[in-house]
């Protein structure tokens, strides 16, 4: 099976305080892109994993391995595959590469052994692997509260194009939160009534105008480039721009293809950059 893995971004990151195990309780609006890697899955006995286009482990540390292992812990059953990953979404990037891999994982291993799970028994099962793993099972539009695993869908993102900038470092997740502790984020807070009336409105303007992540105060302090980057988008004047997630990749929104184009073609700093849509779902089969 030939599945499509889209990445996300944050279009909007709060953060409402800490768990004592650590973790932070989120209140996110995050929005799956057209970016994303192609995860190849065959049933097999053992676990196999290849990774094309990145350096990552192939043994259990890679998230799509755990993805195999916490359903054989779960299910009882002899699950096995061979799983080749084509890594495009940048690592370290705040886009949720591992976790959409996860995700895309989980999604087929199901349909493969018909294991019948519904989608809140795989959430629940990959919440515990990565927390961006519940969105990335649901996909298109959400608000995400708790620590990634309460996805509530909202009406899909149709309008509007992304400019996705990645640097050439990346952000370690747990660094970023780490960084947060201490700081009085009461400022800081986006306004989450006026994000969800853009949305429900479909008004990119204001959409783009309260665009806003808590967690960028954290990746400027870790490393100030950042900085540069957003700047560099916001001076050729897209609808908004942010960081996503825990950084380093940055995004602008814009109304139309021609806008999107004329900043990915003025952009001159070192690193990656894509233009990309909305998404409106999840992991996606694209052959059996
Ligand atoms: C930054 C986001 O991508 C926003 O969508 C997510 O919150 C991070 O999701 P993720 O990378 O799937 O996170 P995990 O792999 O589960 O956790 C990485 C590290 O991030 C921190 N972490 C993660 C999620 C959360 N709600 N609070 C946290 O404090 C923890 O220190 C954890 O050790
Ligand atoms: N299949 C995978 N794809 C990408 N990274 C993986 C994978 N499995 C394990 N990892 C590890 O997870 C680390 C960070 O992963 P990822 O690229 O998903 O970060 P991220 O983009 O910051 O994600 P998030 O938005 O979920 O925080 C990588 O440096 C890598 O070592």
């Amino acid at each position: 099976m030939l599945i499509f893995a889209p990445a996300k971004i944050n279009l909007t990151l709060d953060i409402l305080g800490k768990r004592p195990d650590g973790y932070h309780e989120l209140w996110s609006v995050m929005q799956a892109i057209t970016l994303g890697d192609l995860v190849e899955i065959e049933p097999a006995e053992e676990i196999n994993l290849r990774v094309v286009g990145a350096d990552l482990p192939v043994d259990s540390t890679n998230i799509a391995y755990k993805a195999v292992l916490a359903l054989r812990a779960a299910t009882g059953k002899a699950i096995g595959a061979s799983i080749t990953i084509r890594k495009k979404i940048p690592l370290e990037a705040g886009l949720a590469g591992g976790s959409a891999d996860g995700a895309a994982v989980l999604f087929g291993l199901n349909k493969i052994y018909n294991l019948n799970l519904r989608k809140e028994e795989l959430s629940e099962i990959g919440a515990k692997i990565s927390a961006d793993i519940p969105f990335c099972l649901n996909g298109g539009t959400a608000l995400v509260q708790g620590i990634g695993e309460k996805v509530k869908k909202l009406p899909p993102l149709k309008k509007g194009y992304f400019v996705i900038y990645k640097p050439p470092f990346g952000i370690s997740t747990r660094e970023a939160y780490l960084r947060l502790a201490g700081k009085d984020l009461t400022k800081a807070h986006p306004d989450r009534e006026k994000i969800l009336k853009a949305l429900a409105e479909e008004n990119l303007e204001d959409l783009g105008k309260f665009l806003k992540n808590l967690l960028e105060i954290s990746a400027w302090e870790i490393n100030p480039e950042i900085y540069k980057y957003k700047n560099e988008l916001l001076n050729l004047k897209p609808l908004g721009a942010l960081m996503s997630g825990s950084g380093s990749a940055l995004f602008a929104l814009t109304e139309n293809l021609k806008k999107a184009k004329e900043i990915y073609y003025q952009l001159t700093l070192p690193g990656q950059k894509f233009i990309v849509r909305p998404y409106a779902a999840g992991p996606t089969c694209l052959k059996l």
